[in-house]
């Protein structure tokens, strides 16, 4: 099929661009980097990419010469293309009134950098903070993404009720329910609804201050500022707010000093009647190395909890983000992807994303054929699925001794870190819970089996040698 310049086309640029630099780059760098990334608008010859937020601004410097090559490939008439943040880009609506969030920009918008190869550039980065409270600034916050708004998440069976007291919560911040404490499995759109909180109270009170803060960042600032000293200014910060975001709050387990911080911050918070929301992926009585008084804390509001996608919301879902990439995605062919890929909503979408790129970038309708094909591999990835067994050979394998004993009652080292290892590959690969991991380790109790996966979740961060056995095993078992 021959390639026709409609305005449907031109609006596919970037997808096109981005299915290009798909093969060039490694996965993680493209699902971090590149994946939320979206076409903004074409102004002549120039290219704008809405980026999610500032922090994302070096991907023009980064990826200035494939994309390039991306665009030569394709032979696009582009000479120049430009990244904005959604504070900086004058094609989204600014008033409620034209139908979308309005973000009080915090600096105005200025002539991008001169990029490095002359051809791509970003919009220049922030001000640097001059208060304490600028730091806050819930318009320019890095972490923030500007589509996680209510008007964008699709209301299924499983995520109602998360959904409503979500909602409840943004219209009356600390009155209705606090905390909300939200929890559910990977992908399933804590984060989403989270920020749309954040978004809709800002939008009802532009002075506001909120925070979202994952468990891991809350962390590590804390450290930073026990080292140097700066622990009034982290009080300030985090107990001044008027409503609180944090997610994962799972990140915080066995750190006794973080959770200790922790419990002082909700209790001032709580009782100056600031708005608490907690996300993780386990609801409170599972979250084991947490001090009780914290996690009955976390019992004190209302614990919502968000259960994977039927079929029906799959479908929506699909057409929801296919509708805000200006495409028309047939009914069919959403029957086919939704029912085809596993519940993790984000996989929903990365199967959408490949779809329109290799329908984009071969310039043919998006039909059935064409779903089948393209996401054949995808969905043989899917199917071919890893299994605890598969995994407890591997790092037996791995570590020369048997499968039987990665299930022993042995407590020797030399046993006791390939154990945990692969009881931290089935959470990872599997979708098995934690009683089930803990009963195919020879009847371990779960939280014994969490312990151990936050044991090496952690020192993988710290230790090269522990992290490249661990990338191994998971190449080998992929
Ligand atoms: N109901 C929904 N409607 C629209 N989009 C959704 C919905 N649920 C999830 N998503 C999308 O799926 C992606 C993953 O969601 P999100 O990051 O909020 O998940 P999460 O539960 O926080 O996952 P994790 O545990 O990995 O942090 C996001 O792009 C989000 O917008």
């Amino acid at each position: 099929m021959s390639f026709v310049p409609t305005p449907a086309v031109v609006l596919n640029f970037w997808v096109r661009i981005l299915g290009a630099l798909e093969k060039k780059i490694n996965r993680q760098s493209f699902d971090t980097w590149l994946k939320p990334t979206r076409f903004s608008h074409l102004n002549g010859r120039t290219l704008y990419v809405r980026i999610p937020s500032s922090e994302f601004q070096h991907i023009g410097d980064r990826y200035a010469d494939l994309v390039q090559e991306a665009i030569d490939k394709l032979e696009l008439e582009i000479d120049d293309v430009k990244f904005v943040t959604p504070q900086d880009d004058p094609s989204l609506p600014k008033t409620r009134e034209d139908g979308g969030f309005a973000p009080v920009p915090s600096h105005s918008m200025q002539a991008p950098l001169s990029p490095r190869n002359g051809r791509l550039g970003g919009a220049p980065p922030p001000p640097a903070p001059t208060t304490e409270q600028a730091r806050f600034d819930w318009n320019t916050a890095s972490q923030l993404n500007a589509r996680y708004l209510f008007d964008n998440f699709v209301i299924g069976s499983g995520n109602q009720f998360a959904h409503a007291a979500s909602q409840a919560v943004a219209e009356r911040p600390s009155k209705a329910y606090n905390p909300l404490f939200l929890y559910g499995g990977v992908g399933m759109g804590k984060t989403h609804l989270m920020q749309a909180i954040g978004h809709e109270v800002k939008r009802r009170n532009p002075h506001a201050s909120i925070s979202y803060v994952s468990g891991e960042k809350f962390t590590n600032e804390m450290i930073n500022s026990v080292r140097y000293d700066k622990m009034t200014t982290f009080r300030d910060k985090f107990r001044t707010v008027d409503v609180l975001l944090i997610d994962d709050i799972q990140f915080l387990a066995g750190k006794e000093r973080t959770q200790e911080e922790f419990f002082h911050t909700f209790n001032a918070l709580h009782e100056s009647m600031k708005q608490i929301v907690i996300a993780s992926d386990r609801p409170p009585k599972e979250l084991a190395d947490f001090e009780d008084r914290l996690r009955s804390r976390f019992e004190w509001g209302l614990i919502a909890d968000i259960q994977p996608p039927d079929l029906e919301t799959k479908v929506a879902i699909l057409q929801k983000k296919a509708e805000s990439e200006q495409t028309v995605l047939p009914i069919d062919v959403a029957l086919f992807v939704a029912s085809n890929v596993r519940t993790n909503v984000r996989e929903l979408e990365g199967a959408l994303v490949r779809l329109l790129a290799w329908c984009s970038l071969h310039g043919v309708e998006i039909t059935l054929p064409t779903a089948q094909q393209c996401l054949k591999q995808f969905i043989d990835t899917q199917v071919r699925k890893i299994t605890i067994e598969a995994i407890q050979r591997a790092t037996a394998e791995q570590f020369g001794m048997r499968v039987s004993e990665l299930k022993q009652k042995n407590n020797s080292r030399s046993i006791v870190v390939p154990r945990q290892i692969a009881m931290y590959l089935a959470k990872q690969m599997t979708e098995a819970s934690l009683p089930e991991i803990g009963r195919q380790f020879g009847g371990k109790h779960h939280t014994t089996v969490m312990h151990s996966i936050s044991k090496i979740d952690e020192q993988r961060r710290t230790d090269k040698s522990l992290n490249s056995t661990i990338n191994k095993l998971m190449e080998t078992l992929n």
